[in-house]
Formats: C-alpha cells, structure tokens, sequence
C-alpha cells in the first residue's frame, strides 16, 4: 500500500501540483557518453558546454547494485507512515514527504535524504536498506570521481584530480538522496493529468549523478528554454552539472535546470549522489579554465557561505545570481 495516497487525496489541496506547462519535446538530442570511448573527454566536455547535462553508459557500474538498493528502498517506502516519520524530520537530512528544503516547496513525492560521508546509521531503516546504500555510494562515488577526471583531462586542466579531490575529499560534503514518486490513481482518474514530483531547480554541487526505474518524469531544460523529456534507462545515469561546477568553469559549463513530471499512473524511484566539497573550500574558476586576462564572473566564496545561502531559497530560485560580480553582495 502506498501511504501518500491515503487517505483519499484533496484533489483541490493538491491541485497546484498539477501540472499544467507544454508536453516535453522528444528527447533525440540528449548527449550519451560512453566512458568506454577513448574520445570521450571531449564529448564530455561538449556536453556539459551545450546541456549541462549527459547520459553515461559502460560506466562499469554493476546493475544489481542498482536494483538492489532500489528493492531496498522500496521495502522503505511501503512501511507504514508513523515507521517512516521515526527516520527524522528533513533538518534537512533524513525521511521527508510533500515538503522540500525548509521554504515552503511542495512536491508529489517522498525521500530519504542522507549524508553520504560517511552513509549515517540510522536505526529506522533495516541492515538490507544500509548495507545495499553503502555499496551502492562506495560505487558512485568512485564513478562521479572518474566522469569529473574525464571533465578535467577534457577541459585540459592540470592535475587530472584538480576537482576530484574535493569530491573525493574526506571532509567532501555530499549528499544521496532517494526519491519516491508515488502513482496517483485519483488525479490520473479525474483529469488523466501528471503531478509536479520535484519542481525546477539546479543542483548546488559540483555533479549529481542519478539512477531511477522505468519511470519516465526527468525533464531537463535546453539553452533555448525548451523543455526535454529524459527517456529512463535502468542501466545508465544521467550526469547533472551543478552551480559549484558552472562557477569553477567561470560559467563555460552552465548547471542543467531540471524537474520530475511524475506520472501519476506509474511509481519513479530515482536515487541520486551529489558531490559537493568541504564547506571550507573556496569556490571560484579554475586558473587554467581563464582565458589570458578573463576575470572571474564570480565573486569569491566559500561552500559554506553558499550552501547556507542556498538552503534559504526556494526550489526555482537563481542561487547563483547573489554571487555574480553584477549583482549586488549579500555578504
Ligand atoms: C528548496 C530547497 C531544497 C534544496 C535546498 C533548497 O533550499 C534549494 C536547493 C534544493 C536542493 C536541490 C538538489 C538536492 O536535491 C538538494 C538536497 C540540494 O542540495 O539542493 C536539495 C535541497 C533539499 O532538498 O533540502
Ligand atoms: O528524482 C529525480 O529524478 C530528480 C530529483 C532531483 O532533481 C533532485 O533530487 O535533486
Ligand atoms: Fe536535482
């Protein structure tokens, strides 16, 4: 049984998660990276330059890692809701549902936020859901350290760690999340209409690399403004620039808008990792990504400063602009 549909839903209450935009345009166009390919350094950095996003296949990932843990959490998730209220209230890790960030977003959908170093122990959640989340981490954590090496070698930076090395970092400060998009029987009933799962946003780190089922929902933004429908694919991940990137690239690489249009006839599971760095490191471009006397877009900052500037906004809100030498300083 699905706890977020019970009881019955307030299809007035619920009706501004609705979603009413344009279908998403075909989604032909979305750049796939094979790590196998000897040139995909430079299709990478292609594609992080023109969507801020890819889809990344022979990443040597084992799938049963990924339908194990997505078993897992969907042993979770079907627990009763006073079980799944005892894995702490989002503040802003642990288990939350309709409500994300503390800002007042709303979305048709519930998760499990965790710190991902190291993975928390939380007693709610059973050995099987720990032991199949550490390994799934261990794994994509090594991969996102690999894909951001590639961006690297491809943007011809030196060293080949100048990045990895904060996400790999043992004070890194990163984040995995699984999402639970529930089906919604009476909103596909009454107006055959999708809900608003996760509202726009950018992701705040350096790259978020996520997993989902066969759900569609994934929708990225193009640089025209047009909406892109991600077709699921059970074996891939989807790699997201996020804004701590687009700075360090001094905006060469823009973080890639995105949203879930959750079907409201079928469940998603997404499970995603954000690799952020230690909340003391300064976050500005890479000397060797500036161009002879290009200046920073950017004003100096560290992580801290913008993650606590960034958990004070709502969901669609431009995080970075407060931090561009244009605007006007909120430090
Ligand atoms: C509304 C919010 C949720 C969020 C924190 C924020 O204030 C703005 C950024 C949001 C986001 C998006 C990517 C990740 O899912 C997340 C964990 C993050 O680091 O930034 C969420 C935050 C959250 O859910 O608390
Ligand atoms: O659930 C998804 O597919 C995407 C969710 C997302 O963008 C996020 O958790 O930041
Ligand atoms: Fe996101």
């Amino acid at each position: 049984m699905v706890v977020l549909s019970q009881p019955a839903l307030d299809l007035e209450k619920y009706s501004l998660l609705r979603s009413t935009g344009k279908p998403a345009a075909s989604a032909a166009d979305i750049p796939e990276i094979d790590l196998s390919d000897p040139n995909a350094k430079s299709h990478v950095v292609k594609a992080c330059e023109e969507f801020g996003f890819f889809k990344l296949v022979n990443h040597r990932v084992p799938v049963e890692l990924m339908t194990k843990l997505e078993d897992e959490s969907l042993c979770f998730f079907k627990l009763s809701q006073s079980e799944k209220d005892k894995a702490r209230p989002p503040d802003p890790l642990g288990y939350g549902s309709k409500n994300i960030g503390s800002n007042g977003d709303k979305g048709w959908i519930e998760y499990l936020l965790l710190n991902a170093n190291p993975l928390p122990l939380f007693s709610q959640q059973s050995d099987s859901f720990l032991s199949a989340a550490a390994e799934y981490v261990t794994a994509v954590k090594k991969l996102s350290g690999e894909v951001v090496e590639l961006i690297t070698e491809g943007l011809k930076i030196e060293p080949k760690n100048a990045i990895s090395r904060l996400i790999n970092d043992e004070k890194a400060d990163c984040y995995f999340r699984v999402n639970h998009y529930p089906p919604c029987p009476e909103m596909q009933a009454v107006s055959g209409r999708n809900m608003i799962g996760f509202g726009e946003h950018t992701d705040p780190q350096i790259i978020s690399l996520l997993r989902s089922n066969n759900s569609t929902g994934l929708q990225i933004c193009r640089r025209d403004g047009v909406w892109v429908s991600v077709p699921p694919d059970t074996t891939a991940f989807f790699v997201n620039v996020g804004d701590a990137l687009q700075v360090m690239t001094n905006g060469r690489f823009k973080s890639v808008k995105h949203k879930v249009v959750a079907d409201s006839s079928k469940e998603r599971v997404s499970m995603i990792y954000f690799g952020g760095p230690p909340l003391s490191e300064k976050i500005r471009p890479l000397s060797q990504v500036l161009a002879e006397g290009e200046e920073s877009l950017y004003k100096e900052f560290t992580w801290w400063e913008y993650k606590t500037a960034a958990f004070k906004t709502r969901l669609a809100d431009y995080r970075l602009g407060a931090f561009e030498k244009s605007q006007k300083s909120t430090f």
